[in-house]
């Protein structure tokens, strides 16, 4: 069992990455903000009570993502591991994540990041804007709160992993397969 967190500021790569990786790895890809998105274009009862805070760019509440995450999780008992891709969030996440895994006697392996510029990931984003149909992205405004975001209650995950001594970080600007290369020849020593 490989339990790795993909972990990055909005428009890092993370999504583009695990699409690799769940491949090479044979891991289970579970993306909070996929979830969420089918959700909310199924008119679903999460889907509607998520939409008010992803609209503003703001994280969803962590009661309703970790009870998301953990039915995620017990849809896929046979896996040989997880790709956790926009979760934790959150230091309350991260634990509730921990404590998760523990019932089941599992772990986070390692929690790998893809860094890169803020000035860069928003320029990234509003690009990502124009063909997505992502709201979220079209607006930068929301893309610069989504940042805040992240500053506030998401960067502090890094400290956390690090004390875990489980936090690896590679440059996330480069060509999508040199990323891929770097992230593997991490993801190959664990
Ligand atoms: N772990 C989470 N906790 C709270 N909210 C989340 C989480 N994952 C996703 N979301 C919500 O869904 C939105 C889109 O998620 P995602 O595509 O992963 O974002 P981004 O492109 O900003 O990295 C986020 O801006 C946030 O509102």
């Amino acid at each position: 069992m490989i339990n790795i967190v993909l972990f990055g500021k909005p428009g890092a790569g993370k999504g583009t990455q695990a699409e690799f990786l769940k491949e090479k790895y044979n891991l289970t890809h579970v993306s909070t903000g996929d979830i969420f998105r089918y959700n909310l274009k199924n008119g679903t009862e999460l889907g509607k009570e998520a939409q008010v805070y992803i609209d503003k760019g703001e994280l969803v509440p962590d009661a309703l993502t970790i009870k998301m995450l953990q039915d995620e999780v017990e849809k896929n008992p046979e896996t040989k591991g997880f790709l956790f891709d926009g979760f934790p969030r959150t230091v309350a996440q991260a634990d509730a994540l921990d404590a998760f895994l523990k019932t089941k006697g599992w772990e986070v392996t390692a929690t790998v990041a893809l860094e890169a510029d803020d000035e860069v990931l928003v320029q990234r984003l509003l690009e990502r804007g124009k063909t997505s149909g992502r709201a979220d992205d079209q607006d930068e405004a929301l893309i610069r709160n989504r940042y805040q975001e992240y500053n506030e209650k998401t960067a502090p995950l890094i400290e956390y992993y690090k004390g875990q001594g489980k936090f690896y970080a590679v440059n996330g600007i480069g060509e999508i397969s040199e990323v891929t290369e770097r992230l593997s020849l991490i993801i190959d020593k664990l």
